[in-house]
């Protein structure tokens, strides 16, 4: 569905590229997780799949069109989110009205329950919203488009405690088979018990694609301080308790929860390990 192909882009001619050579597919349904270092290029990336930005070379494709010819097709069909934006001083019900004739799946139900998910009222004005309401408000609005293809940058910064476990109902409730969200975060707490797959990426490789089903499958993630452990552990840090392990899975029909800061340290530290884990039959 979409289809990054051999990017590269940089903010300016004489900038180093963000991403150079960048290649990487989002299949159609499903909750990505894509994580990185801070500056790694994600907010980039996700610019580019939505046709923010045009790469200097090579090509996003979304559903087989590139995203730079920004065809009314491709944009009903695709919302992004960013990590900061800024909303028209108006009420709520004015922005819906000027905005939802973009999308032709809106549905003002599914903008309804989604408000209420976030005890958000109906007819609030946007111009008077905390940051972390905006962010909720927004949000709301993105998955009420019912596009596709929804990108969200740390969709989570800003938002109270309870917002962070409404967020994960939020999403899961509203996925359907043919909708792929991609979440580009670091608070991976947040977002851990939702994801279907993970990417992670570093300077310009991708470091892992793939699905959590395969990472437990292949991996086992306990927390333990016991030496025997320690010692058949691929990667180990510091936690609660004792150490946060990750370790060869002998028994793929018991799969352990994923870890996924352990996971990103692990991919980040020894990328050929992790890589090994994949290829290994
Ligand atoms: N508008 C811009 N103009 C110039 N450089 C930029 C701009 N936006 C981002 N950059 C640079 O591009 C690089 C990648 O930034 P980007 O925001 O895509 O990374 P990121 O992985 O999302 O980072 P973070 O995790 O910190 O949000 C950084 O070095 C950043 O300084």
């Amino acid at each position: 569905m979409l289809e990054i192909k051999d990017i590269t882009f940089s903010y300016g001619r004489h900038r180093p590229p963000v991403l150079n050579d960048f290649s990487a597919n989002i299949r159609d349904g499903g909750i990505y997780g894509l994580l990185g270092r801070n500056g790694a290029g994600k907010s980039t990336l996700l610019y580019l799949a939505a046709g923010l930005l045009t790469p200097q070379s090579g090509h996003v494709y979304y559903n087989g069109t590139d995203t730079r010819f920004r065809r009314p097709s491709t944009l009903s069909d695709i919302f992004i989110v960013p990590e900061e934006f800024s909303l028209p001083n108006i009420r709520l019900r004015e922005f819906l009205r000027l905005n939802s004739r973009f999308y032709p799946n809106f549905s003002l139900d599914d903008m309804r329950r989604h408000l209420d998910t976030f005890e958000l009222e109906s007819d609030l004005h946007l111009g008077s919203l905390s940051m972390g309401q905006k962010k909720k408000a927004f949000m709301c609005f993105a998955l009420a488009c019912n596009t596709s293809l929804l990108l969200l940058d740390e969709p989570t910064n800003g938002l109270d405690i309870p917002g962070k476990s409404r967020f994960r109902k939020f999403i899961v409730s509203s996925m359907t088979d043919d909708r792929t969200i991609l979440i580009s975060t670091h608070q991976v707490r947040d977002i851990d018990r939702i994801l279907d797959h993970v990417v992670i990426t570093e300077r310009s490789r991708v470091l892992l694609d793939r699905s959590t089903a395969e990472i437990t499958e292949r991996l086992r993630f306990v927390n333990s301080d016991s030496p025997a452990l320690m010692q058949q552990a691929l990667f180990a840090q510091p936690a609660v308790g004792g150490s946060a392990l990750i370790l060869p899975n002998d028994n793929p029909d018991h799969p352990t929860e994923l870890n996924l800061e352990s996971l990103f340290e692990y991919a980040l530290n020894n990328p050929e390990s992790l890589t090994s884990r994949f290829t290994q039959q």
